[in-house]
């Protein structure tokens, strides 16, 4: 394939394996399917390679980029699903925010919202065929390369997330910057998840039409909000995404699979469960039994490792998961750590991790 040659979406790759697809409607597939949220990372070296190359922003905006970089974890680990290499924020970068990743800072926004009235430097209506056409293209040329090897899972900020980027200006330990805005401009808070609610339904539903198998929503700063505020400006949207997501689908006679993940919000576990998401993603701070409990069999669950247990030897590593999968259960299970991958991790530790995954679910699969 060239270049230059258009690649459509459609006539893709029959999938070979399914089971992260069977797992997330709650099956219980012949082992528990693995894979890792930010498996397309800097604990690679050929992903370090390819990033010292070129800006963190101009990497996600080449579709071959992206392709290379979802595809390196899957040549090295037997995973059961691939995430497409791409950042939330270019979805606040999508309604005219500009925003750099800063060697040794991170994302850093050169002209964070600071009161209400700066909503009206936001773009409404954004065309995300046109604004995010790229991450599009990621999607659909990545669909074709990973020969239906794995399901291809497609990604989004939560509005709640994206809001505290957009108003604190980057990463932050008290969120104090956005939260004041909530209790300070309550009308604007809402005027704005509302904003970013409608671009990410029309983006999620892009992302679908360009090949992604299922979908997962990050509101990786839900923990920062108590119960009360989480019920305001957090669920309402969460809820909002998923079943206007699934409508449009519904129309078009399809059906995706869909994933909530809202780190540190143990306290809204119930509601999680009722938001019409198929899978509830958990951090490390949940004890798997009690998880199951309080979800009570209407969703699949996903996690939650631990990401640090990966400094563990490799027995210990083996050990803990075989805790988590009897923990867990292996019917409507996804196993996945508790949060993302971090740079120091050895690649051969998250070998183990997945080895020991297949390895523990087959057996236990088999004798139940
Ligand atoms: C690998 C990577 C990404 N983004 C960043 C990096 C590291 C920086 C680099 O490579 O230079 C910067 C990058 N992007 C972001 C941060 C966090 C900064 C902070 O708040 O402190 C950094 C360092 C913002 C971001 N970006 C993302 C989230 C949600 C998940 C989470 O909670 O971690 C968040 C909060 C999503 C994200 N981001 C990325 C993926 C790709 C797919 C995969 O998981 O393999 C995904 C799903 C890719």
């Amino acid at each position: 394939m060239s270049k230059n040659d258009v690649i459509l979406p459609k006539d893709f790759p029959e999938l070979k394996n399914d089971t992260f697809l069977r797992a997330a409607r709650g099956e219980e597939p012949e082992h528990v399917p693995v894979w890792c949220m930010r498996q397309a990372g800097r604990y690679l070296p050929e992903f370090r390679e390819i990033r010292a190359k070129k800006d963190f922003f101009d990497t996600c905006r080449s579709p071959e980029d992206c392709c290379e970089l979802t595809l390196q974890p899957l040549r090295r680990f037997p995973f059961d699903a691939s995430i497409i290499f791409s950042d939330i924020l270019v979805i606040p970068q999508a309604m005219g925010m500009d925003v750099q990743m800063l060697t040794g800072k991170g994302p850093t926004f050169t002209d964070p919202l600071k009161e209400p009235e700066d909503l009206q430097r936001l773009k409404a209506n954004v065309d995300v065929n046109k604004e995010l056409d790229y991450v599009f293209k990621a999607i659909t040329l990545t669909r074709h390369k990973i020969e239906g090897k794995v399901p291809l899972i497609g990604f989004t900020g939560a509005p709640w997330t994206l809001m505290s980027y957009m108003i604190e200006g980057g990463g932050s330990t008290t969120h104090s910057k956005a939260k004041r805005w909530l209790y300070r401009h309550p009308e604007s808070s809402h005027m704005l998840l509302k904003m970013l609610t409608d671009v990410i339904v029309e983006y999620l539903l892009g992302q679908v039409a360009a090949g992604a198998q299922a979908l997962q929503v990050f509101e990786s700063h839900a923990g920062i909000l108590g119960p009360v505020e989480f019920k305001e400006f957090s669920l309402p949207y969460l809820r909002d995404i998923a079943r206007r997501v699934k409508d449009r689908l519904k129309e078009k006679g399809q059906d995706v699979p869909m994933i909530v993940f809202a780190k540190d919000a143990h306290y809204a576990l119930e509601e999680l469960s009722a938001s019409h998401y198929e899978v509830v993603g958990l951090d490390w701070t949940i004890d798997p039994r009690s998880a199951r409990e309080r979800t009570g069999g209407k969703v699949s669950l996903q996690g939650n490792m631990d990401p640090c247990a990966l400094y563990a030897p490799k027995e210990l590593i083996s050990d803990i998961v075989k805790k988590m999968l009897e923990g867990f259960g292996t019917r409507g299970y996804i196993a996945n750590l508790g949060h993302g991958l971090y740079p120091d991790m050895d690649p051969e530790n998250v070998a183990a991790f997945v080895d020991a995954v297949h390895q523990h679910s087959k057996l236990a699969v088999k004798q139940a």
